[in-house]
């Protein structure tokens, strides 16, 4: 959650070559057979086909095609297989979080009424910093812009000093014919260190900034060459109304905005916090706690053109962590402290870098890197869950915010960016919160958002106290009481202490603001010294928030898992985990032939019964075929049905990376894959198991 100017990271776009997914590499090393064997290399990431093979399979589409977009770029519908897949890292979620973390999961609204999003801020800064074209209109987001163009000269400067040019980007086809693409030119060694130090700051510049950075290196509309002009700032959040409008007027008694005036939800935070009291009860009143809300949200982006990467409608999975901010360790954390992270620091960040350090979590929060062991704790789990679902860990790293991208309140702030063909993107926020949003809130409507914590050993203190004669002090100050009396009670210790001398002397003088003076005597009061116990201690929770953005995980996910086999580069493979893979086997019979039947439906329902989700495929193609069509929907077993099978009840099965297969009987089979979909087991021990398949059976 950002309140403030939000940014993509592009650093270094456009370089990207993707090396053989780590699932592969689990697959040569636990496979009897080597990689040359099986023809599998490292290609570099071949965009178009990728994206080809999204939009061929159906895992998204951009919403409306039919009726021609209408304008309504940054919203996409997902497909059988983009809907499995995100239902399958859910659950995934929900697993690695709510089940092992015990948090209490809630479901709150999207549509929420102004008062909220005024009081938490985003009314006010829920916003990103836009220019406009001087000539066309054109709305761009400046820090892309910026960010944009710098690169786009850096590009050109290699290229002109014969250094390894950048080629373009596929998707950067369109921008390169409006001129996007900088010419061939040298720059100063001084000019190139000074465009390198701005983008790798580009997330800390203020709207002002921004601007200037546009008038001091000429930066100009790259589809246009037009002039931009000054930075605006852009609330990003869809508005709506509640009710006919106009109703109810001032009926709200916290509202200083119009009364029905709503938003739909930029986030799931707000419906967390507004319902602290409730789950803090349910919580039988301790902490430390979380809650968790997977959901949708809305955000009205500038100029969203990175597919499923920005867009104005979509899926997150939230988590707010309520904790002691006197105690901010975690009991689990010696579960995670020897987890090896890439660490980008704000400091290197802030001067002009990009470096990042390899380092355990453990050594991070030791050395205050990283503020506390709670944060520590979640980045470590964030990363566990990445790797889960098949993100490869050579391509994240956590990018700590700097000091002006950081919201004023926060403590520390780490994003989980990952690597893809478009640079280094945001996909996951984990940041420590402290006390603001509870307090906001709370200070708003009066409710007590707050623990309340029973001591075991009493707290005990003494101090000077004034006791007040009422009678005498009103007949002597008669109106200006009051005023006397508050003045004497916001006095600090050390002045109740001097009065308390004076008074034993006599008498003294107080002075208000605007000058007036009170005389005090014994007879108006006397400072006494007391002793005050207090067996409850109350205090505002902090709030560490992991916040996971689905459709970027999603969508990195699968450029990770993406290769082509080298015979047949036309097609392509999705090397996705089986915990996450939409179907997890693929029932092939040889052909559609009756004889068949019975077995596929044996085969599917026992499969069914141990909870693996199969699919059978007899349409009328070669089984090459048919496996080539569910390796690009990453499907990660195969399982043959065949004569041999009607005759000896054996059945081969395949394995997607390899397309290793092996044979065995039918129980055997089915009660090995069983085992590897849920990773019990590992290939290299199903083929200890199984012999290998000589191809002989499935001839008829
Ligand atoms: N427009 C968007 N499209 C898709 N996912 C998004 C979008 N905005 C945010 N997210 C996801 O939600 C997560 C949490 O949101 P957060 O407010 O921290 O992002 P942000 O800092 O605004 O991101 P950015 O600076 O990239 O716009 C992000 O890590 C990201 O995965």
């Amino acid at each position: 959650m950002r309140l403030g100017f939000r940014h993509i990271r592009s650093i270094s776009s456009y370089h990207c070559r993707i090396s053989i997914p780590r699932s592969l590499h689990r697959s040569f090393s636990t496979t009897t057979m080597a990689a040359s064997e099986v023809n599998k290399t490292a290609h570099s990431f071949d965009k178009a086909r990728f994206e080809a093979l999204l939009n061929r399979r159906f895992f998204y589409a951009p919403a409306f095609e039919i009726y021609g977009g209408i304008g309504v770029a940054g919203l996409y519908d997902y497909g059988p297989p983009g809907s499995s897949l995100q239902a399958n890292i859910i659950a995934e979620w929900r697993k690695h979080f709510i089940i092992e973390e015990h948090m209490l999961e809630l479901d709150t609204t999207i549509m929420t009424p102004a008062s909220v999003f005024e009081t938490s801020g985003h009314v006010a800064r829920f916003a990103d910093w836009m220019v406009k074209d001087t000539k066309t209109g054109d709305v761009l987001r400046a820090d892309h812009l910026v960010g944009g163009v710098l690169e786009a000269r850096l590009a050109g400067d290699k290229e002109a000093r014969g250094l390894a040019a950048a080629p373009p980007a596929p998707d950067d086809k369109k921008k390169k014919k409006k001129g996007a693409k900088a010419a061939a030119v040298k720059l100063d060694d001084e000019v190139v260190k000074e465009y390198e130090s701005i983008l790798a700051q580009l997330d800390n510049y203020s709207g002002l900034e921004l601007g200037e950075l546009c008038r001091t290196y000429a930066l100009r509309n790259p589809d246009t060459d037009n002039e931009v002009g000054e930075p605006q700032q852009f609330n990003l959040m869809f508005a709506s109304s509640i009710g006919p409008t106009g109703q109810h007027p001032g009926e709200n008694q916290f509202l200083k905005l119009p009364t029905n005036l709503s938003y739909l939800r930029p986030e799931t935070a707000q419906g967390h916090f507004l319902n602290f009291s409730r789950l803090l009860e349910f919580n039988n009143g301790r902490i430390p706690f979380a809650s968790a809300q997977i959901g949708r949200s809305f955000r009205n982006e500038i100029s969203p053109r990175a597919g499923l990467l920005r867009v104005r409608e979509f899926t997150m999975a939230e988590i707010e962590h309520y904790v002691d901010p006197e105690d901010k360790s975690h009991e689990r954390f010696d579960e995670v402290r020897d987890i090896v992270l890439t660490l980008l620091q704000k400091s290197v960040q802030e001067s002009g870098n990009n470096g990042t350090i390899r380092m355990s979590v453990g050594d991070a929060v030791a050395k205050g890197i990283i503020a506390n062991e709670t944060l520590g704790y979640f980045i470590a789990r964030i990363y566990q869950f990445l790797l889960k679902i098949g993100i490869n860990p050579a391509r994240l790293r956590f990018r700590q915010h700097m000091k002006n991208e950081m919201a004023h309140y926060a403590a520390d702030c780490w994003d989980a960016e990952i690597q893809n063909s478009t640079g280094w993107t945001e996909c996951v926020g984990c940041a420590d919160r402290a006390a603001y949003d509870l307090s906001v809130h709370s200070a708003r409507t009066g409710h007590p958002l707050v623990v309340r914590q029973a001591l075991k050993e009493p707290i005990v203190t003494e101090k000077e106290v004034p006791e007040w004669n009422k009678k005498a002090l009103g007949k002597t100050f008669k109106g200006d009481a009051g005023v006397v009396q508050k003045l004497v009670e916001a006095l600090e210790e050390p002045e109740l202490l001097k009065l308390k001398g004076e008074l034993l002397q006599g008498a003294t003088v107080i002075k208000s603001e605007d000058g007036k003076e009170f005389q005090l005597t014994p007879e108006l009061l006397t400072i006494e010294r007391k002793v005050f116990k207090q067996s409850i201690r109350e205090y505002t929770p902090n709030v560490i928030e992991p916040s996971f953005g689905l459709g970027r995980i999603l969508y990195t996910l699968l450029e990770h898992s993406f290769w082509a086999r080298e015979q047949d580069v036309e097609r392509g493979v999705l090397s996705l985990p089986s915990v996450v893979a939409p179907t997890k086997v693929l029932i092939v019979p040889l052909s559609a032939r009756e004889e068949f039947a019975p077995l596929v439906q044996e085969v599917s329902s026992k499969l069914r019964r141990a909870g693996v989700f199969s699919r059978v495929d007899d349409s009328n193609t070669s089984i090459g075929k048919r496996y080539a069509r569910n390796d690009e929907l990453g499907t990660p077993f195969g399982i043959t049905v065949d004569f041999a099978s009607v005759q000896n009840r054996t059945m081969t099965l395949r394995e997607r990376d390899t397309t290793d297969q092996r044979i065995g009987t039918i129980d055997e089979v089915i009660a090995t894959v069983v085992e590897l979909v849920n990773g019990s087991i590992d290939w290299n021990a199903a083929c200890a198991r199984l012999p290998a398949y000589d191809g002989v059976q499935a001839v008829e």
